[in-house]
């Protein structure tokens, strides 16, 4: 398989008052068709920037972003997001939410019948064909989140961009969630590049897990093949010991390798503490937590 998606030696700086802050500094990345992408790291470490370049909603200062050959420079139908609040319109329907999407990329080469088929083909797919006339208002959370997902999929993008898509859902509502993307992906082998915060549902869903230093001037820290066999078991995996090789790596990275947060974290009565034992409060979790991955 070729390389898909080229993000090459991307850098940006923001603008602010104190001058400009380079968020990304040189970070190089090759996806290939069909492949499932996640990137994790440190809150603020750059992974939505990183999202946003892709998307074209955001320019690198220096280096850029090729899909299929094409330079990327402006948001596009071929990159569709989905984000944690699904941003549906609240005044149109389930059905018209990506009846709207699928009209703005398809209109003249799809009639109005199949324009229809095709929205309500997609809402079947996340398992939302039984509430497809309810509003937004109407729907719970994770029935919200499978609509913005639907909307993304019917756009039949070249890539699926998802900035932490199951991050405001409970814990029962994102396994089903992240179940149902697998057996999506197991039929259209999507290209994903998808944020995550949670280090089981990057092991659970990702042919790779892109680990991002902490910024200022991040970068790509590691990179981990997750070479487990399809379709993957949450149950069964939890007792597989190369499972749980994955996830220690990465809760490695995060908690050993990448401290920084620790550092930042720290109360000011700990800045002259020596040791994990006397540190307290939120610093003191995440040390505790990292020594025991
Ligand atoms: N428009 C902007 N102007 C100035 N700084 C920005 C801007 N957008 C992002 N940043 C900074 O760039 C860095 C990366 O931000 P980004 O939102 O990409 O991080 P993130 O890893 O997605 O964070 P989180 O996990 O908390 O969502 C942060 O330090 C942020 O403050």
């Amino acid at each position: 398989m070729s390389n898909y998606l080229d993000i090459s030696k991307v850098s940006i700086d923001f603008p602010t008052p104190q001058g400009p802050f380079r968020a990304l500094d040189g970070l190089s990345l090759r996806i290939r068709k069909g492949e499932f992408v996640s990137l994790i790291g440190h809150s603020g470490c750059g992974k939505s920037t990183v999202l946003n370049i892709i998307a074209g909603l955001l320019r690198a200062s220096e280096g850029g972003v090729a899909l299929d050959g094409k330079e990327v420079n402006e948001p596009g139908p071929d990159r569709a997001v989905v984000f944690q609040n699904h941003s549906l319109l609240p005044w149109l329907t389930a059905f018209e939410n990506v009846q709207l999407a699928v009209r703005q990329v398809f209109r003249g080469r799809m009639s109005r019948a199949e324009m229809r088929d095709w929205v309500e083909h997609n809402l079947k797919l996340v398992h939302m064909a039984h509430a497809m006339h309810k509003r937004p208002d109407e729907l719970s959370g994770g029935m919200k989140q499978r609509v913005g997902i639907a909307r993304a999929l019917a756009m039949r993008p070249k890539v699926l961009l998802m900035d932490e898509p199951f991050g405001a859902l409970d814990a029962l509502t994102r396994a089903h969630m992240q179940d149902s993307l697998m057996e999506i992906q197991r039929d259209l082998n999507n290209t994903v590049v998808m944020i995550t915060h949670d280090v089981d549902e990057a092991v659970l869903l990702s042919d790779r897990i892109v680990m991002m230093t902490n910024g200022p001037a991040a970068t790509i820290g590691e990179v981990l093949d997750i070479d487990l066999p399809r379709p993957r078991n949450r149950v069964t995996l939890a007792e597989n010991s190369a499972y749980n090789h994955f996830r220690q790596q990465v809760l490695r990275f995060l908690y050993e390798k990448q401290r920084k947060v620790v550092e930042m974290a720290r109360e000011p009565d700990d800045a002259g503490a020596s040791g994990a034992a006397s540190r307290g409060g939120v610093a003191g979790l995440v040390h505790r937590l990292g020594r025991r991955a």
